[in-house]
This record gives structure tokens, C-alpha cells and sequence, in this order.
């Protein structure tokens, strides 16, 4: 291995550890970057508070978009990582799943991200474009050791179930296939079938949220199904931000996360 190389690896494993806890090696990602896809939604309207919040429960990175950057920055309180998110598209686009680059590997690096994210959905008529995108950031982020989450979820005409494990497991894969050093995807409901998706996929596994949940109880019991099935964590935003206490939610789940507490644990550091 050359020295260019090498070097380049350190850099990417630096800022990798400032999103990964380094002790568990496990991570909780709060994605903030909705109000690109949705507008101002509940939850997101101060995000140097919400930003705040989250970092006091112990979030080890936040995602955000470029803008937000200088808007979120607290300049005080608990540092959280920072990954820039590359990747937009609006629920008001007759295309709203075709993904397209916002910002540069290189733009992210002046804003002093931590690590960079892109978003790709399979099964788009307009897939062609975002594994080309994929492609070109995995080569721009390995040239500058800057760490690349990739959220890939299936969404197009062909998609009949978008939790099938088969084709989560699918679109885990393609992220390490195409260079992701960190892949997202949906949870599959349990932690049987989780661990088919994990093990099919060489580099760590984060699951995503989804739409607001019903009851702590069950945004619980899906991290640890996740964590059990062997996933290095979470990137989860509206059942965190939308919380009607967002530290709290959001401790509760680090404790799943990096302790591997138990469901009844975790519920009980809410009531606290
Ligand atoms: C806004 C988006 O497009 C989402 O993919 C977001 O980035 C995300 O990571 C998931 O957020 P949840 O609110 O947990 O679904
Ligand atoms: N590391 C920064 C990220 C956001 O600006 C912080 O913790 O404030």
C-alpha cells in the first residue's frame, strides 16, 4: 500500500471515529435533512435547539444540509458529529424519488463535515443517474478520506414491498458495492431477518426511522431488534426530533444502542 493511500485511510478512519462511538464502535445518527424533501416540518424549526437537544442525549452525529450548517452551529455544549447530506429532492417534484446532487465532497470539506451522505433509491426510473452520482462521491470521499453513508431505500413502479428483507438486503449491499464506508437502510421488522441483511453487507449496517411512531415502545424494541441482529446503530430523525422530548428519546435509544440495554431498561430512562 503507498503512502498516498495509506494516508488517505487514516483520514477517512479519524473522522469515522468522530460519528462512531469509539469504545462500542456503534453509532446514533440524528438525519435532520427533511426540510429539503418536505419543508419546515414540526420538529425543525429551531435547529440550533433541536441540534442542541439531540447532542445532550447523546446523538453522536447529526445530518444536515449545507445551509444548515452555519444556522445549526451551536459553537458551544456537547460536540456531535457532523455529516453533510449531498443528495436532494422535493415531495413537490413529479420525480420526488430521483435524488440529485446538492453539494460536493469538496464544499462538505470547507463546512467542516465529519463525513458526507448520499441518498440513492432503487428501483427509480432514474436509477442510472444516482449510481453514476454514487459512484463519482465514493471516488471523490476515498480520494479525500471523508467517510460516505449511503441511505439506500427501494422505491420505484417494480418496489411491491419496501421493508422485504431480500431487497433491503439488496440495497445494503449495493451501498458497500459502491464504496459506502457506513450503508442505511430500512428495518425489516425483525431481528431474524435483520441479520440476513447484515450479514450480506461487508461494512457497518444503520437502520432509518420512519415516519413517527405510535409509542416509544416500539421505536425501542426496533433499535434493539436492529442492535441484536448485529447493526452498528441507527440514523433515526422524525421519531427523535418529533419527540415531545427529544433528549430523552434520544438517550433512551444511545443506551440500546452502545449498552445493549434491554427494552423495559430503555423505557424506564424515559419515565426518569
Ligand atoms: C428526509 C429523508 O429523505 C430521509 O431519508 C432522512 O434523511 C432520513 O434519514 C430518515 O429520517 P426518518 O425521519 O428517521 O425516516
Ligand atoms: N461538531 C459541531 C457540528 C455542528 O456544527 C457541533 O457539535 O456543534
Amino acid at each position: 500500500m503507498g503512502m498516498e493511500l495509506a494516508g488517505k485511510q487514516i483520514g477517512k478512519r479519524i473522522r469515522l471515529e468522530r460519528i462512531f462511538d469509539r469504545e462500542t464502535g456503534k453509532t446514533v445518527i440524528i438525519p435532520m435533512d427533511h426540510g429539503v424533501t418536505v419543508g419546515p416540518i414540526p420538529g425543525l424549526t429551531d435547529m440550533k435547539e433541536i441540534i442542541n437537544q439531540v447532542a445532550l442525549g447523546g446523538a453522536n452525529a447529526i445530518v444536515i444540509h449545507k445551509g444548515i450548517v452555519t444556522a445549526g452551529h451551536r459553537g458551544g455544549g456537547p460536540d456531535v458529529g457532523l455529516i453533510i447530506h449531498l443528495s436532494g429532492s422535493t415531495s413537490l417534484s413529479p420525480f420526488p424519488n430521483t435524488k440529485t446532487l446538492v453539494c460536493t465532497v469538496e464544499e462538505a470539506i470547507k463546512l467542516g463535515a465529519d463525513a458526507v451522505s448520499i441518498h440513492v433509491n432503487l428501483g427509480d426510473e432514474n436509477e442510472r443517474e444516482m449510481l453514476r452520482d454514487f459512484g463519482e462521491v465514493s471516488k471523490k470521499a476515498l480520494d479525500w478520506g471523508m467517510p460516505l453513508l449511503a441511505m439506500v431505500y427501494p422505491r420505484g413502479p417494480k418496489i411491491k414491498d419496501s421493508y422485504d428483507p431480500d431487497t433491503i438486503a439488496h440495497c445494503a449491499r449495493l451501498g458497500a458495492e459502491l464504496g459506502a464506508d457506513v450503508v442505511k437502510v430500512s428495518y425489516t421488522g425483525s431481528e431474524e431477518t435483520f441479520r440476513k441483511v447484515v450479514e450480506g453487507c461487508p461494512v457497518p449496517v444503520v437502520i432509518a426511522g420512519g415516519p413517527k411512531m405510535n409509542s416509544d415502545r416500539e421505536v425501542i424494541e426496533m433499535v434493539k431488534g436492529a442492535i441484536e441482529a448485529g447493526g452498528a446503530g441507527v440514523s433515526i430523525g422524525r421519531n427523535a426530533f418529533q419527540h415531545a422530548n427529544p433528549t430523552k428519546i434520544v438517550r433512551a435509544i444511545a443506551q440500546v444502542v452502545h449498552k445493549n440495554v434491554s427494552v423495559e431498561e430503555a423505557l424506564k430512562e424515559l419515565e426518569g
